[in-house]
């Protein structure tokens, strides 16, 4: 899977070009080296340090009232969000009413704990919902500016099902422009940060997610994945995140914008974003509703009699960045825990068809459904109802600073000129050759690691000149995998590492129990600002 001769010719261009461009940004955008460093404030409340599952507990016992728990979380959202802009929209006061309620329900229970385990498992706890997730009467924008104004009027299923399980949303939170970008930045909610670096990016598109959930202004999250938007923030900010095996449907994705169409409803997943891996769980049964049977997350797992893979890189695409030399060291760490811990070997394996992970992805999302209904074009979604925008003229419009659009979006517009009408054969056949390796390699108990993207955060904008990094988030949509992003400990510069876990489709069982693994072996979630985490600016992954 060598790349030819006009494909390396192809990248040396566009890397030349992109390097210029890259050079031409650093100038123009060079930071105020005389502006005091932000850092986010430490956490001063114990019940933000809990997962949902001990708040749940707790508020059910009445040793915690859900009003405290809620009020505690709206304290740290509005200590936090000044600074890294997560949130759209607070329904604070409506929280704190049904925070109550919760409470008197307690109080009234006859039934006792347990039957109140069942029936409302997070009862009373908070929770923060992606912005394209339907939510009755918070904005539905998708970052878009012509959606300005536009509310929902019912909830999306997952999130009905989290109420109905007795969580209590409070916010809903940034994405990128049409949730397809790694940095959520649209010119209708602004730029969100990240909590360990306010100057670099909380990934997209669940950004407004990853930041808040990183930034502990919030402990569980739901978000949305159809090329790393759930894994990508939850590797940069330092929390987990699940990718649901993508099998139509298995957690509703009704009432999501943009819609899905063609292709994209096999590849699209909703799941759990949180700080704890013990919340993983509970939440992906909730929100798969009546299909959780789907993914035997009942199923009691050895890890002891998994089979373990690592494949550290995607062998040498020249689309993507190297992975860092941390990030190949902390996978190699967690490799050495693995066999340490649970006596397993874990062999190094290698696929060359990762090389065209891109390729791959792009190719596949633009095929149509089995109707043959094609997806609906970027430019389409871009643009008002009856009116695609023109992303040329929208370039144009951009370089006076007068598009209502962000440079990422128009890029992917311009891209969608350049794609050819019939998906080339011979991605498809690697793509087949892909998957069936792939398949054979994890069966029912194999579990395989690879990295989330070559780098920790970028910088604000940086991703904009290594556009295809997603592609190590991205190709994993298309083989269609359970993945869960693990945090991993703080790296060189302070910015957390993580790693993904990867198992067979339905075997989200697998990567679930791993996740537990890798929390306690790593320490799981850091708190960002804390003197701990900050001394000669990071807490090493052990
Ligand atoms: C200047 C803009 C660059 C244009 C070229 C972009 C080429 C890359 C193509 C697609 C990037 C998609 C990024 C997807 C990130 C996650 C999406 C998701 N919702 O899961």
């Amino acid at each position: 899977m060598a790349p030819t001769a006009v494909e390396k010719l192809l990248a040396l261009l566009f890397w030349a070009a992109v390097g210029l461009l890259f050079a031409v940004f650093r100038v123009l955008s060079r930071p105020n080296a005389a502006a005091p460093v932000r850092k986010l404030p430490p956490v001063a409340n114990p019940l933000l340090l809990l997962s949902a599952t001990q708040l749940a507990k707790k508020i059910r016992r009445r040793e915690v009232s859900s009003v405290e728990v809620v009020q505690a979380y709206i304290d740290r959202i509005q200590d936090v969000n000044p600074l890294i802009n997560a949130v759209i929209k607070d329904r604070f006061d409506a929280a704190l009413q049904e925070a109550a309620q919760v409470d008197k329900l307690i109080e009234e229970e006859t039934d006792g704990e347990e039957v109140l385990e069942d029936r409302l498992p997070l009862l009373g706890v908070p929770l923060s919902v992606k912005s394209s997730y339907a939510f009755q009467g918070m904005p539905f924008t998708s970052g878009l500016r012509s959606r300005s104004g536009v509310v929902a009027s019912v909830d999306a299923p997952p999130l009905t099902l989290l109420k109905k399980a007795g969580a209590i949303p409070l916010v809903t939170t940034n994405t990128s422009e049409l949730c397809m970008w790694l940095e959520s930045h649209n010119h209708l909610h602004g730029i969100t940060n990240n909590p360990y670096d306010l100057e670099r990016i909380p990934g997209g598109s669940s950004g407004g997610e990853g930041s808040l959930l990183g930034a502990a202004g919030s402990v569980i999250g739901v978000g949305s994945d159809i090329g790393g938007s759930i894994r990508i923030p939850a590797f940069f900010n330092g929390i987990f995140g699940h990718k649901t095996t993508s099998a139509k449907g298995v957690v509703s994705s009704e009432n999501q914008y943009p819609p899905s169409s063609g292709r994209h409803k096999e590849y699209l997943s909703l799941g759990p974003m949180c700080r704890y891996a013990e919340d993983l769980k509970p939440m992906l049964k909730i929100m798969a509703g009546p299909n959780a049977h789907m993914l035997s997350l009942n199923a009691s797992v050895d890890l002891k009699k998994l089979r373990f893979f690592t494949i550290p890189h995607d062998s040498g695409s020249v689309w993507t960045n190297a992975v860092s030399e941390e990030l190949m060291e902390v996978q190699r760490k967690v490799v050495e825990r693995l066999e340490a811990d649970l006596g397993v070997r874990v062999q190094e394996v290698c696929f060359p068809e990762l090389s065209h992970s891109f390729q791959i992805w792009d190719t596949y999302m633009r095929l149509p459904d089995d109707e043959g209904n094609p997806p609906t074009s970027f430019s389409k979604l871009m643009g008002e109802p009856g009116r695609p925008a023109w992303p040329a003229w929208e370039l144009l419009k951009r370089t006076v600073g007068k598009s209502d659009h962000t440079v990422a979006a128009i890029g992917l517009g311009l891209m969608e000129w350049t794609e050819a009408s019939a998906p080339s054969q011979s991605t498809v056949q690697m793509k087949e050759r892909l998957q069936k390796k792939v398949d054979e390699l994890l069966g029912t108990d194999g579990v395989f690691l690879y990295p989330s993207h070559p780098r920790v955060a970028p910088r604000h904008h940086h991703p904009l000149f290594r556009p295809f990094d997603f592609a190590y988030t991205g190709i994993l949509n298309t083989l269609g995998l359970s993945v869960t992003q693990c945090p991993l400990g703080l790296g060189e510069e302070g910015l957390p590492l993580g790693v993904q876990v990867v198992a067979g489709r339905l075997q989200d069982h697998l990567s679930l129990e791993v996740a537990l693994f890798l929390e306690k072996a790593f320490g799981g979630w850091r708190e960002p600002g804390s003197p701990a985490t900050n001394a000669d600016g990071a807490e090493q992954a052990s």
